[in-house]
């Protein structure tokens, strides 16, 4: 199984309630995922500050605010951060890769789970939503968001290996499925010097789609792409600073839904978790068709 679900609002007066919304969805897709979760938001002011390079990291072996103290002085600017067990969120006046890089070189056994100038990745193993109260995402505002309920299949059950992935600027993926040659495409990325955090099937794709877009192939076609290097499973919801989209393999045998009205476009594996969104008796509601690509830009 594993739990899909993505909000792009396209109204600006929801964004306070963008939080709410995403977790009732996830509370929905509890059941297809109670081992670990993840959400990545875009645009909550807190959790990304404007003006400023926000990272998410993982299992970081010293308070948020004694690794903040010293990478202000390594970088010459103020870093400040914040614990959200087991995620530290970091924010700084430098660019998103490089704050990345120099968290990475003074606390090499943390892992960045998320960097870019307007997006919070958070995740951990438990019940999903306990999680997500515990991160406080109820309250959390912002234009976008996705989170995903993870049933295990390719790696251990850990908060690495949870989704979503998020390995490029800004960008996210989750997965609900298994690739079946994602080894084969890993050892060729990793040739192409691409480096790896897990073992995951769902970061091989990530790590294919980031490629692309770092090479300045276009969100739709990247997918594209995958849909013609990646064998297996999927229904995937990729995120990026300024789009949303879908994308499902030729067999399409794990589910997902779409709705999407003047005010937001939402994807969730099953409807439930649309059920209560704002307006949606008057959504057009559709099941994405196989190796079809569905892009939503801000
Ligand atoms: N159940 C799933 O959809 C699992 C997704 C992915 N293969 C993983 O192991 O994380």
């Amino acid at each position: 199984m594993c739990g899909i679900v993505g909000l792009h609002l396209r109204e600006p007066s929801l964004y306070p309630q963008l939080g709410a919304l995403l977790t009732d969805m996830l509370g929905q897709m509890c059941d297809r995922g109670p081992d670990s979760a993840g959400m990545a938001i875009y645009g909550d002011k807190a959790w990304s500050k404007v003006g400023e390079s926000t990272v998410s990291l993982l299992d970081c072996p010293v308070p948020a605010t004694e690794l903040a103290a010293t990478l202000s002085a390594s970088l010459d600017t103020t870093v400040t951060g914040f614990d959200l067990d087991p995620t530290t969120i970091l924010h700084g006046v430098v660019g998103a890769a490089d704050l990345a890089t120099a968290v990475r070189s003074v606390v090499p056994s943390a892992r960045v789970i998320g960097f870019g100038d307007d997006l919070t990745v958070l995740k951990g193993v438990g019940n999903p939503i306990d999680l997500a109260n515990r991160f406080g995402l109820p309250s959390a505002s912002g234009w976008q968001g996705v989170a995903h309920t993870r049933m295990a299949t390719e790696s251990a059950v850990t908060a690495e290996g949870s989704h979503p992935f998020s390995v490029g600027p800004d960008q996210c993926l989750v997965h609900n499925g298994s690739f079946s040659n994602h080894m084969s495409i890993k050892h060729q990325l990793e040739r192409d010097g691409v480096a790896f955090d897990s073992a995951n099937d769902t970061e091989v794709g990530a790590r294919f789609v980031a490629k692309q877009l770092a090479e300045g192939v276009d969100l739709e076609k990247a997918l594209l792409m995958l849909n013609e290097t990646f064998d297996g499973f999927y229904t995937l919801l990729v995120s990026t600073a300024d789009s949303f989209a879908v994308v499902r393999d030729a067999i399409s045998c794990k589910p997902a839904v779409i709705a999407e009205t003047d005010q937001w476009v939402a994807m969730a594996s099953e409807y439930r978790a649309l059920a209560n969104l704002p307006g949606v008796d008057n959504a057009r509601i559709f099941e994405p068709e196989p190796e079809e690509v569905y892009v939503w830009h801000r």
